[in-house]
C-alpha cells in the first residue's frame, strides 16, 4: 500500500512493505556481498574526513556526475540490480539510469542533512529510495519555511520512498545516528543523470 506523506512543497510516496521480507533478506546478503563496496574521503574546512557510511555507483556507461570536484564514473550493473531497478521504475513509473548505493554498517554510520540537488540530476528529480535490513528514522526539514515542523519517516526493512516534484527544493532530509537501531542497513537511491 502506497501512502503520500502530507508535507508542503512537496510530493513524497511511502510503501512500507514494497518488498516481502524473505525478497529483502535476499537482497541484503547478495548486496552486500557483490557491491564494490568504498569509503570515501570529503574535504571540509582543508582537512579530510572518512564519509561515515560506505558507498558505491552503479549505472549506465557513459553517465557520469561530478562528486567534490572529481568526475566520477559507475561500474556497470550488477546482475543482481537489475531486476530491482525494473519493479522500482513499474512502482515510480519512472526509468533511472544510476543508483548511488549506501551502507550503513552500525547506529553510528549516518547520512547529514542535504537535498539531492545536483544540477545532474535536472530540475524535480525523481529519486527512489530502497532500504533493507535494519529500520532507520529519516529525517525531513522544509529549507525556508521554519515554522514547518520537522518531520520523519522509520525507513524499514523492504520499503520504498519516492521523492518527486519540487521536493528537493524545498526540503532536505537526513539519516541521523542512532544508538537504538545497531544493525546494518542498505540504501539505494536510483536516480536519472542526464
Ligand atoms: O540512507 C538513506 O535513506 C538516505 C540516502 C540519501 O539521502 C542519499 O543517498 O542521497
Ligand atoms: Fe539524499
Amino acid at each position: 500500500m502506497k501512502t503520500k506523506l502530507a508535507l508542503p512543497n512537496a510530493e513524497i510516496y511511502f510503501w512500507p512493505q514494497f518488498f516481502s521480507p524473505r525478497q529483502s533478506n535476499y537482497y541484503l546478503t547478495e548486496l552486500t556481498r557483490t557491491v564494490a563496496w568504498r569509503q570515501d574521503k570529503i574535504r571540509m574546512f582543508g582537512k579530510e574526513f572518512l564519509l561515515p557510511r560506505l558507498t558505491a555507483w552503479y549505472g549506465d556507461a557513459g553517465k557520469s556526475y561530478q562528486y567534490s570536484g572529481i568526475s566520477m564514473k559507475p561500474l556497470p550493473w550488477l546482475p543482481v540490480l537489475l531486476p530491482l531497478k525494473e519493479v522500482v521504475e513499474a512502482a515510480a513509473g519512472h526509468r533511472f539510469n544510476s543508483v548511488l548505493l549506501n551502507y550503513y554498517r552500525h547506529g553510528q554510520d549516518s547520512m547529514g542533512w542535504h537535498s539531492d540537488d545536483e544540477p545532474e540530476l535536472g530540475l524535480n528529480p525523481v529519486i527512489a529510495s530502497v532500504s533493507f535490513g535494519q529500520d532507520r528514522r529519516f529525517d525531513l526539514r522544509h529549507r525556508q519555511d521554519k515554522t514547518v515542523p520537522k518531520q520523519s519517516v522509520w525507513l524499514e526493512d523492504g520499503s520504498l520512498l519516492l521523492m518527486q516534484g519540487a521536493t528537493q527544493h524545498y526540503w532536505q532530509h537526513q539519516l541521523p545516528k542512532s544508538a537504538k537501531a545497531p544493525g546494518t542497513r542498505l540504501n539505494l537511491t536510483f536516480r536519472t543523470i542526464k
